[in-house]
């Protein structure tokens, strides 16, 4: 068996000391391999999150090891670190500065990254997400919901990452745009060969987007499941069947 690109393993998260701790993730284990498309579900408070904030170098506060390509991260994440795993968002209202002109978003990574050619890279990622040129000059106020998570997914993919963490990155769009952006990161990844990371409470979603999906509750990996059991409900868990059948609509919109 090949490396896998990211490997989680016992992974255990607390908040909180003495008698107020709380531990949220425990002892998560699961590997993605490079190109797939992975997805972590469950109810609210489950987790999902933590463990993708870890894997981010976000909350440096774990137990256990996350490994990229067979290497143990240090808490303290590199720039290198950065440059093969980014994040997207949930809110992309929230997560662009309002004052930033669009290729001053995007400019930023490169500078960071220190890598050249940036205005041919700012112009080939707009056309990637679907934007023209004219979009450079834009202030987020004068984006949509949808056009700002595409310039989201622009900052993220522009340094050219191989990993990919996406915290639930429709659910707070319109219905109507949330399929076109499902379908452009699926785009992305088949053309760029990218490995995700989703964490979604939305079955349909991970459903349309996962090759494989753990279900998540209290904190533990209860069951991991293909796409398909998700959509016919062949699963061990009774837990399980209970959080499918409570989602009901959303695996029929999955079709
Ligand atoms: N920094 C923190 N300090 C204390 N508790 C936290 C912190 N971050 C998360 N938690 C708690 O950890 C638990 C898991 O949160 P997490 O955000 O991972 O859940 P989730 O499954 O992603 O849920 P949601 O879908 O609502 O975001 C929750 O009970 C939450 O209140």
């Amino acid at each position: 068996m090949t490396t896998p690109n990211l490997e989680v393993s016992q992974l255990s998260i607390a908040f909180g000391q003495g008698s107020s701790r709380v531990e949220v993730v425990k002892q998560a284990n699961f590997g993605i391999g490079k190109g797939e498309s992975y997805g972590l579900i469950g109810e609210s408070g489950c987790g999902k999150s933590t463990i993708l904030r870890a894997v981010a170098g976000l909350n440096p506060d774990y137990e256990g090891a996350l490994l990229i390509d067979g290497f143990e991260l240090p808490r303290r994440r590199s720039k290198e670190f950065f440059r093969k795993v980014q994040m997207v968002f949930q809110d992309p209202y929230a997560s662009l500065h309002p004052r930033k002109m669009v290729q001053n978003v995007l400019i930023e990574p490169l500078q960071i990254m220190g890598l050249d050619r940036r205005q041919e890279r700012i112009d080939t990622i707009l056309s990637d997400v679907g934007l023209d040129q004219s979009f450079r000059f834009r202030f987020p106020h004068e984006l949509s919901g949808g056009q700002r998570q595409r310039i989201a997914i622009a900052r993220a993919l522009i340094v050219e990452p191989e990993l990919v963490l996406l915290d639930e990155p429709t659910s707070a769009l319109d219905v109507s745009v949330q399929a076109e952006i499902l379908n452009l990161l699926n785009r992305l990844r088949r053309e760029r060969g990218l490995t995700y990371l989703m964490v979604s409470h939305d079955i349909a979603v991970v459903a349309h987007m996962c090759d494989r999906v753990a279900i998540m509750k209290d904190g533990r990996i209860l069951e991991k499941l293909t796409p398909e059991q998700l959509r016919n409900g062949a699963v061990s868990e009774a837990y399980t069947s209970d959080f499918l059948a409570a989602s009901a609509p959303a695996v029929v919109r999955a079709g």
